[in-house]
């Protein structure tokens, strides 16, 4: 069902945004509850139509004549006009009402002078995303749970004006608002390391790029790095369909052993609920499960810069700004 919510649904929480994240995930689960009631309504009504009276033997009859009884008295073969003549007159008015009607309507605003070509005859199979790749530059960023993508972000920011968005950072945050409906079902998926619903992050990440677009006087435009996401195959389709597409995924490759070593170190201070050595089993689990198949798909469309994060922060940020100088350029 998640692939067919309305596109409101995406339109969800962030601090700023919390009633329609209500709304719009209430809107989803209301479409969906209308789908299977509909669904409910037409099984019903086939049943109905599949309903046939049995005979005395107990099987199913399937002439016209009621069972073991005798055949309908024969009427007698005299048509009346009169009652399809009225249908007919009545049916033209009506035609003509309406005919009459739309001339005094404005013209539909998507069937403008080219409505003729089958472009906009046909019906709309996919959705626009709601920012533009012109405008609105997105980097994803990945790699293993403490490879170091929120270290080299930090960095990023203050050196190429980008905006970072922890997708982490983001769903803690609403988990811990308060009056949250989701704020137990984060936490949850957060510490069994699970990926929480794309719904949800989805509708996150879009409010929190559309408060920093207007925040910011740009026209619109920005520069975006979105840090541990998508983790899953659905979100990284889902995103770049309705929100924007990717120019690049910078990913950051660091072997296990050693991002558990900096993540155990840094649990002794950070608070987080997963930096915990249960917890960080169940997130490399999911990383090679889950999130691996998402740049493997992004690096057959030649959109992946590998990074080994093995070495100290300083050595893996001068990678770092090479690779991006390569790809955009001096001047980026
Ligand atoms: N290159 C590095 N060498 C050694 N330690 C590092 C390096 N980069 C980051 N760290 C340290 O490792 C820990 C994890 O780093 P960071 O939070 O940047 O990782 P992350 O990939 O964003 O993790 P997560 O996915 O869990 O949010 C931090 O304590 C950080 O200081
Ligand atoms: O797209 C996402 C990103 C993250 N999560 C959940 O959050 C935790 C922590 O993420 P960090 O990037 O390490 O801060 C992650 O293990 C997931 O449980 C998610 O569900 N979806």
């Amino acid at each position: 069902m998640a692939s067919s919510l309305p596109r409101q649904a995406f339109r969800l929480a962030s601090s700023s945004s919390t009633s329609s994240t209500t709304a719009a995930l209430r809107a989803a689960s209301a479409t969906s509850r209308r789908c299977a009631s509909t669904l409910q309504n037409t099984t019903a009504r086939r049943s109905t139509q599949w309903t046939f009276p049995k005979n005395g033997s107990g099987k199913r009859s399937y002439s016209n004549l009621p069972p073991g009884g005798s055949p309908p008295p024969r009427e007698t073969n005299k048509i009346n006009f009169w009652p399809f003549v009225a249908v007919i007159a009545l049916t033209s008015g009506a035609y003509m009402l309406l005919v009459n009607r739309r001339k005094d309507m404005p013209p539909n605003p998507s069937s403008s002078s080219s409505s003729s070509s089958a472009a906009a005859a046909a019906p709309s199979t996919s959705s626009t995303p709601a920012f533009s790749p012109t405008d609105v530059t997105v980097i994803f960023v990945l790699g293993g749970p403490g490879a170091g993508k929120g270290t080299q972000c930090a960095r990023l920011v203050s050196d190429y004006g980008f905006t970072h968005l922890s997708a982490g950072d983001l769903l803690r945050a609403e988990q811990d608002r308060p009056g949250s409906q989701y704020g137990q079902l984060i936490k949850d998926y957060i510490k069994n390391g699970a990926i929480v619903p794309m719904e949800v992050t989805i509708a996150l990440l879009e409010n929190a790029m559309r408060d920093t677009l207007s925040a910011t006087k740009t026209n619109g435009k920005g520069r975006f790095l979105i840090d541990g996401f998508p983790r899953k195959m659905d979100q990284a389709v889902k995103f770049e369909e309705v929100v924007c597409p990717a120019k690049m995924v910078l990913f950051y490759d660091c072997p296990e052993q050693e991002m558990e070593k900096r993540l155990l170190e840094r649990g002794k201070t950070s608070g987080r609920a997963d930096d915990n050595a249960e917890s960080i089993r169940k997130r490399f689990r999911t990383f090679v499960e889950t999130s691996m198949p998402v740049v493997d798909y992004f690096e057959k469309q030649g959109k992946v810069v590998k990074v080994d994060s093995t070495p100290g922060p300083e050595k893996v940020y001068e990678e770092t700004r090479e690779r991006l100088r390569r790809v955009f350029g001096d001047k980026f």
